[in-house]
């Protein structure tokens, strides 16, 4: 017994056009009946979510598929699988076709060779499936564009759930990201990994599809174009703050990959900004959000009908007096936290005012990326040790040497044109 539902559809040459798009998508579970010996044209992702059941290649030699795991159906590869009969299996499959498969496939995204891949979790990719399964309804105007946009999203999310690439790429590449704009080398990170160069490029080949120096450039470009985009700071500035010391060599490599010159690129982004261009660097994992504030809020966002929390939620109204009594005994405790963590920062900023003098007096520069590097290391480790999360500990750092950095840049600029420094 088993049950099967599937749509197929046939994109004009206009949705051809867009690069991949999806020819048909089914889901179906039981003990299905064999599929092949057969070859096809067009490439079939066929995602199990239980059960399991076996896969033969032209070859003859056979696999045993175990759940959560990928199929993929490439062209002209002769394929031949099905569930076992006694416990069935439950799948969703993909078909699309399109001339963007040759890029994807380049990123290792597909792997023809590798026609079985275990998967760590099928539920990202089922969730995917689902989305075309809806989007694939009789009469829906946008099907083609909306189920080819979800073919991308189906081979990200394949790519995040393969089991075989899961925690050591990926703390590589974590680790890469982090340090991208330090002046560090790909030799230097390697050997952070305690790996050799070849080693490290292939780990960043099978994880991130390109080379190490491609991916350090893809993130410190990335950072570059926010620099430029979001502060005043000078090009030689910007060049230094994502780790190149020579600002002719960043601004080549940002001319040859980008294909315009940062200054160029700046200007292409000129835009009003409310409330004017910011000195402030960007923090990227940190997006400005709306605060809420006392105040009623009489921004767009009201206009379009979204209510911002304005008052406490746990206020006066009907709760249980034990439990008020404990928030209010929790919350004492917060507020004595927070004052401490106040006086804490006064007596850090006092610190690094001191560095800014001496660094404005001895022309140094306001940033150093190497200390910062190490020090967010440390407190990565540490508050790893103390189980708070250390991507939090890094981001709070960042945003604290983001202040002490204005604070310098601001220093240096008062003590070059003879004015008294801030913080006096
Ligand atoms: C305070 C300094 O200046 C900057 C701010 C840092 C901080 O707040 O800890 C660290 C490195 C520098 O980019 C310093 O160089 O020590």
């Amino acid at each position: 017994m088993y049950r099967t539902w599937m749509r197929f559809f046939s994109p004009g040459p206009a949705h051809q056009r867009l690069g991949l798009v999806c020819l048909g998508v089914g889901l179906q579970h039981g003990a299905l009946p064999t599929v092949g010996p057969r070859t096809l044209d067009h490439h079939v992702a066929v995602v199990i979510r239980s059960g399991a059941g076996w896969y033969r290649a032209a070859d003859g030699r056979r696999t045993t598929v175990t759940a959560p795991a990928l199929l993929w159906l490439t062209p002209g590869v002769p394929h031949h699988y099905a569930p076992d009969p006694d416990t069935g299996w439950d799948e969703g499959f993909v078909d699309f076709t399109g001339s963007a498969t040759a890029a994807y496939r380049e990123l290792g995204y597909i792997e023809p060779d590798r026609p079985v891949v275990p998967l760590s979790d099928a539920s990202g990719p089922r969730t995917v499936i689902t989305r075309i399964a809806r989007a694939a309804r009789r009469g829906n105007p946008l099907l083609e564009v909306e189920t080819g946009a979800a073919v991308h999203e189906l081979l990200v999310a394949l790519r995040r759930a393969r089991a075989d690439l899961a925690p050591d790429g990926d703390q590589v590449l974590a680790a890469l990201a982090r340090d991208a704009c330090t002046p560090m080398s790909v030799a230097d990170h390697a050997a952070r990994h305690g790996m050799t160069t070849a080693e490290l490029r292939g780990a960043v080949r099978r994880a991130a599809g390109c080379s190490p120096k491609d991916y350090l450039l893809g993130i410190r470009l990335g950072r570059a174009k926010e620099l430029l985009a979001a502060t005043e700071l000078p090009v030689a500035a910007v060049a230094r703050r994502v780790g190149y010391d020579d600002p002719a060599y960043f601004s080549r490599l940002f001319t040859r990959r980008v294909g315009v010159a940062p200054v160029r690129f700046r200007a292409r982004q000129g835009r009003t900004v409310p409330g004017g261009w910011s000195d402030r660097v960007p923090d990227p994992g940190d997006p400005p959000v709306i605060q809420s504030s006392d105040t009623p809020w009489t921004g767009p966002a009201q206009r379009i009908g979204l209510t911002l929390m304005t008052t406490s939620n746990t206020g006066t109204g009907a709760v249980d007096p034990d439990v008020r009594h404990e928030l209010d005994r929790l919350r004492d405790s917060i507020d004595n936290i927070d004052a401490a963590v106040v006086h804490m920062l006064a007596e850090r900023f006092k610190c690094t005012q001191q560095v800014g003098r001496l660094k404005a007096l001895h022309q140094l520069p306001p940033a150093d990326p190497a200390r910062e590097a190490r020090q967010i290391d440390r407190l990565r480790r540490l508050a790893e040790n103390a189980k708070l999360d250390p991507a939090f500990a890094e981001k709070f750092l960042n945003f604290i040497i983001a202040e002490v950095i204005r604070h310098h840049e601001r220093i240096a600029e008062d003590t070059h044109n003879g004015r008294p420094t801030h913080g006096d």
